[in-house]
């Protein structure tokens, strides 16, 4: 993805994520809002970009339909590649044999490219139609297209614009053998447009053939799916369909990061979410819920590792084939909050070898490596890097750096946090695309001071018990209730 889109990523993935909560019923006096950038206030979901490439009649729309009709429940939006071609002066109609509609240059990529950007931005369009057999663009009516959780951008040359290219999140490539195409195409055109056989020929030697060998078989290296034999191809569709479902259902930043993971939310994860973050929580609750979560999200960050297969003989006597757990493994903690998770570590992982690193902060960027012991031998095992706060994200990039200069494979590395913040989250996946970051919510963003918001305050201070006044604290019914 390019730095245009992520940037547009990032101003829009700092917005809150609601997941599901509604803020009925609180008493919005008593709730100090968190100073945020306009741009923040702005904010929008970003819809999920899908670009269908592949040659004329190959099946793009109707694998397009498909995947339409499947996702019924979502706003999805189609925009075709056609209904950008440039409009033509009256002597190229005069001589339309002769005009290369299969070439880059008959798309008005810049309008497609404004429309595109305006739907991005949540702003409505209006696209004109095009008339196959006029060459016209209908300008009135044009359709309205309104913003969408989904916008599938269909058409030969879609994925030919770096900048289009760019902006997807999922590309397709639809794969029909020529023949096949050729056939459809002989079909759509005499019967459909109601032109001549012998032009729709001279038409496809022409330019359509030697356009597909110079423009479109090209971009298919960009697609992240080839789907042979297009809207036959249901295994394929339902895949995609569910993918997509996937997407619509996570963090922005998922969307942009394969390595970032949010633990699949419930209510009680909210809930103890509720209870860590509020200032009148008891340091005794604090730990108990913050010690619920760390555990959810180390039994997430394990599930991550790779296996081996094993299977065993159960008392009945019989074969279960299962897995056997990584074996090579320790954990890294960054001192002092990340201390705080290596006891759900240890309950889970017996015997595991823990390591830790001692990052000294000075403001935002004055990061200094004080003081690291970690196993003599983690070049060869996997690291499970412990911080339950990514802010900034400083100190997490000086501790992976140190573990990747003791020769600890990127790959190896799970980063594994309560909180994040987006700053963090950019910083760390982006610097270290083959490592994986398990957390369990991303937060709205840093305030002036580079405090996570809304984030819980001092995590190591509230979780050892180095802050004050608890006992003003009171206990809330959900508390004694769980
Ligand atoms: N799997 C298929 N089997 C038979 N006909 C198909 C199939 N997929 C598409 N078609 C037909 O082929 C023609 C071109 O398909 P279409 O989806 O419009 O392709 P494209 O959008 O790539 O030009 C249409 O008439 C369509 O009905
Ligand atoms: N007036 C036009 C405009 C385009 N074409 C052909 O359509 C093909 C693209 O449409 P698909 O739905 O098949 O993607 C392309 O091959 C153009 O040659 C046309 O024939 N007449
Ligand atoms: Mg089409």
């Amino acid at each position: 993805m390019g730095s245009a889109a992520v940037e547009d990523m990032i101003e829009a993935s700092s917005g809150v994520h609601f997941s599901g909560f509604h803020m009925d019923g609180l008493d919005s006096r008593h709730i100090k809002k968190p100073m945020i950038s306009p741009a923040t206030e702005n904010m929008h979901n970003q819809p999920f970009l899908i670009g269908v490439a592949g040659g004329a009649a190959s099946g793009k729309t109707t694998v397009c339909e498909m995947i339409i009709q499947q996702l019924h429940d979502q706003r999805v939006v189609l925009v075709n590649q056609d209904s950008f071609y440039h409009k033509l002066t009256e002597e190229e109609l005069a001589r339309v044999h002769e005009y290369n509609f299969d070439h880059p240059d008959a798309f008005d990529t810049e309008k497609l490219l404004d429309s595109i950007d305006n739907l991005r931005h949540g702003r409505a369009v209006d696209i004109p139609k095009y008339d196959f057999k006029s060459y016209k663009l209908d300008v009135f009516p044009v359709r309205r297209v309104n913003p969408s959780d989904v916008i599938i951008l269909e058409g030969i040359l879609i994925f030919h614009d770096p900048r289009i290219r760019e902006l997807m999140n999922m590309k397709i490539f639809v794969d029909t053998d020529a023949d096949v195409r050729l056939a459809r195409r002989i079909t759509r055109d005499t019967v459909g447009k109601s032109r001549d056989i012998g032009a729709v020929l001279d038409q496809y030697s022409k330019f359509v053939k030697p356009a597909f060998d110079d423009f479109i078989l090209p971009t298919k290296k960009y697609a992240d799916i080839i789907i042979p034999r297009g809207g036959d191809n249901h295994v394929a569709i339902d895949l995609i369909v569910q993918h997509i479902r996937t997407k619509l259902g996570q963090h922005d930043l998922c969307k942009i990061y394969p390595n970032l993971y949010v633990i699949q939310s419930t209510f009680q994860i909210r809930g103890m979410h509720t209870l860590i973050r509020d200032s009148q929580t008891t340091k005794h609750d604090f730990v108990f819920y913050a010690d619920r979560l760390i555990r959810l999200v180390v039994e997430h960050g394990l599930g991550h590792l790779p296996f081996t297969e094993k299977q065993v003989i159960t008392p009945t006597g019989s074969v279960y084939t299962g897995v056997d757990f990584c074996k090579r493994l320790c954990g890294v903690s960054i001192i002092r909050s990340g201390e705080s998770m290596e006891n759900a570590l240890r309950a889970c992982c017996k015997g595991i070898k823990i390591g830790k690193i001692l990052i000294h902060r000075e403001g935002d960027n004055g990061q200094q490596l004080i003081y690291e012991k970690l196993p003599q031998d983690i070049s060869k095992r996997h690291v499970l890097l412990l911080d339950p706060i990514l802010g900034t994200g400083n100190s997490a990039v000086q501790a992976i750096s140190l573990l990747i200069k003791k020769g600890v494979p990127e790959s190896n590395i799970i980063f594994l946090n309560l909180i994040s913040a987006p700053q963090g989250v950019h910083m760390v996946c982006k610097s270290f695309p083959r490592l994986k970051i398990v957390t369990s919510e991303i937060d709205i963003g840093l305030n002036k001071d580079f405090r996570v918001i809304p984030g819980m305050g001092e995590f190591g201070d509230r979780y050892f018990g180095t802050d004050d006044d608890d006992d003003q604290k009171v206990v809330t019914p959900m508390q004694q209730s769980c």
